[in-house]
């Protein structure tokens, strides 16, 4: 069931699906160890919210909260969406997941994903982020994680670095 506030023109997904752009044997290598569809906590964790924060830079738009403290070092949340090798310029939910020589490997969350898409860059709201995304070999393959990289207080937004080239392609774009 998909969460309150999700977009009614976006899939909601529990799991990478699988574009066609990914080649056979690198499907093969993501895909490797995975066994089962594995139990995320992602809704007891967080919440999506639209951020009414007068100077949040995001103001208007959706943002991920966390429904109670969160430890340092804690999985949070996936990022699921649609594991891709063609080019999503245009996407801004669109994260790099691995890189073979010129094949690279992103999940897009633009069409397809979970709370995970709604994660807000740390940038002009505070000075650090308070989580960071990292890949992780899980029963569901080769995957993004968000985790808090410090305590996180109940009804804070989970926020983490995008990185300088994400916002510089955004730039360069305009
Ligand atoms: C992955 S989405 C995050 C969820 C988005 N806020 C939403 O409501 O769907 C990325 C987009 O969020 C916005 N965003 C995230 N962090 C931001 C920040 N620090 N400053 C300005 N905009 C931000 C930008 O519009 C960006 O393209």
């Amino acid at each position: 069931m998909p969460p309150n506030q999700w977009p009614s023109n976006v899939q909601y997904i529990s799991t990478c699906s699988y574009h066609f752009s990914v080649p056979k044997d690198m499907r093969a290598f993501l895909a490797d160890g995975a066994t089962s569809v594995e139990k995320t906590n992602s809704q007891s964790l967080v919440v999506i919210r639209r951020i009414s924060s007068p100077t949040h830079p995001a103001k208007g738009q959706f943002g991920l909260f966390s429904t109670s403290k969160i430890p340092t070092k804690t999985h949070i949340v996936d990022y699921i969406g649609e594991i891709h090798c063609d080019e999503r310029e245009d996407s801004d939910y669109d994260l790099s997941l691995y890189r073979d020589g010129d094949l690279s490997v992103g999940i897009d969350a633009s069409r397809m994903g979970n709370e995970g898409r709604f994660v807000n860059d740390y940038r002009g709201v505070q000075d650090k982020p308070n989580a960071i995304c990292v890949d992780a070999r899980t029963r569901s393959g080769l995957t993004m994680r968000i985790e808090s990289c410090r305590t996180i207080k109940k009804g804070e937004e989970i926020l983490v670095s995008y990185g300088k080239a994400w916002w510089q392609a955004r730039r360069l774009a305009e």
